[in-house]
């Protein structure tokens, strides 16, 4: 049998622990796969005296993990700790900086340092791989950058928040308030350190940024991705939604258009959006992840399965480190970074689209002639409308309608016209209709 991969493990929470427990059982068909066995040889994390039910007494426990990459007896690391800098960034560069290869699940550490971190490893001739950062257990990195790899890439669209996609459809099926469910997806493990990362969109957005640059060889940018998340969307709207034929869910979408003066520009935007009733992601419930890709030759591509959890993402890290063994690495992205295009972004108010908008409003005469003149001064045309009753004198109302196809811009302007209105309880919510 070969030499064994020697490997440092930092980071021992869901994910670690997940890994450690696949090396363990699927080790005979891992070493098979790898062609040597992949052997863990040091630890890290913060508490060294947690049961994490899996054997540590195996490996030597590091307390300053950013040292792990500089041991003789490490070929490789794996980063498991998280957030886009402290201990994790000062490891990862000093892994690259030691010469060797790194595996990391860190999505907010690759969305905000994943060029540098891809150019630092290229010139060092070593392997920076993050399968596991994307959708967690499907191997969408893989599928885009080489399964798809003959193809270009017309357009991603994904559910790619497990902790949001498990929030919204639980309460689509049992009515339960949106702190219960979140409470329930912590305790499944799905959710990050800082929950809000997952309920503002942040952490789809950062998986978003990385699959563009992957699926369209832009430019990894990061601030480009526009992401509103699910905290404002209530039990009231998912109710709506299914009246009307629709699910709620939290969607990742990038695509490229002509660029006026030549070349691409890329709109990358995360969103809570109402999803029909035929589209393939209108059935992803649970923590399940789902990216549905365009390529102009293979044609619609549908990637799905668990985004997030011990197991799955476990299984996504170990793949990495098989194709490292292996010594199939090859570039970060689909490209090299120098030859990533810095796309410009393209303009949300010139897409075109259907619209639903909720307003919350102040029962009283007049209201409703507010609104609709203000939809009727921007241009924006009515396909529907409910408003719902009202519960007690001068109470809350909401008012849900459905927009017609019509530009981005207009429904901004009629909401910018109604402004600071004394009719309106709070600021309203506009999801897109995605087409079926
Ligand atoms: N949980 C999932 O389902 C999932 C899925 C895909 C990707 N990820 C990513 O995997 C990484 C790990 O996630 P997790 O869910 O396992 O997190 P976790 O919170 O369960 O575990 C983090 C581990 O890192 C250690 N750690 C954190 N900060 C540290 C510090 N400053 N110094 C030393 N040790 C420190 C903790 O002690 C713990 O062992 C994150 O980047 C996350 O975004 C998680
Ligand atoms: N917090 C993430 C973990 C997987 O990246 C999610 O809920 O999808
Ligand atoms: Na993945």
């Amino acid at each position: 049998m070969a030499e064994p991969l020697r490997i440092a493990l930092a980071g021992l929470g869901t994910v670690g622990a997940g890994v450690i427990r696949l090396l363990d059982e699927n080790a005979a068909l891992v070493g098979a796969r790898a062609g040597r066995p992949l052997q863990i040889v040091a630890v890290s994390a913060r508490d060294r005296a947690k049961d994490r039910g899996v054997d540590l007494s195996r490996y030597d426990w590091c307390d300053d993990m950013t040292a792990m990459a500089a041991r003789d007896d490490v070929d490789i690391v794996v980063e498991l700790v998280g957030g886009s800098d402290g201990p994790a960034l000062t490891l990862a560069r000093n892994t690259i900086a030691q010469g060797k290869g790194l595996v990391t699940a860190n999505k907010a550490m690759i969305a905000h340092h994943g060029l540098a971190l891809a150019e630092a490893a290229e010139s060092a001739g070593v392997a920076l791989k993050f399968e596991a950062a994307v959708a967690g257990g499907i191997p969408v990195v893989k599928g885009l950058r080489e399964g798809a790899a003959a193809n270009a890439i017309e357009s991603v669209q994904g559910i790619l928040n497990g902790t949001c996609n498990f929030i919204l459809s639980t309460m689509e099926d049992s009515g339960a308030d949106f702190a219960d469910v979140l409470a329930q997806a912590q305790a499944h493990g799905y959710a990050e350190a800082d929950p809000t990362f997952d309920i503002e969109g942040i952490d789809a957005a950062h998986k978003l940024a990385i699959l563009s640059a992957i699926a369209f060889g832009a430019r990894l940018d990061f601030a480009q991705v526009h992401a509103e998340g699910i905290a404002r969307v209530r039990a009231a709207d998912i109710a709506r939604a299914k009246d009307l034929g629709f699910v709620i869910r939290l969607v990742g979408s990038a695509d490229v258009e002509p660029a006026p003066g030549g070349g691409q520009r890329l709109l990358q935007r995360v969103r809570p959006c109402l999803v029909p009733d035929g589209h393939p992601l209108a059935h992803v419930d649970g923590p399940t992840n789902a990216v549905v890709a365009q390529g102009n030759f293979s044609g619609r591509l549908l990637f799905q399965g668990a985004g997030a959890g011990d197991g799955p993402t476990a299984s996504a890290v170990v793949a990495d480190l098989i194709d490292i063994a292996r010594g199939e690495a090859g570039p970060a992205f689909s490209v090299p970074v120098g030859d990533l295009a810095p796309l410009e972004p393209a303009d949300a108010g010139e897409r075109t689209g259907r619209n639903y908008i909720r307003f919350t409003v102040a029962d009283r005469p007049g209201v409703l002639a507010e609104i609709t003149a203000a939809m009727r001064d921007a241009g924006v045309s009515i396909e529907s409308l409910i408003q719902q009753g009202r519960q007690k004198e001068g109470g809350e109302v909401l008012v849900a309608m459905v927009v017609h196809e019509g530009p981005a811009r207009t429904v901004t302007e009629a909401l910018r016209l109604l402004e600071g209105s004394e009719s309106l309880t709070a600021p309203p919510l506009v999801m897109p209709i995605l087409a079926a």
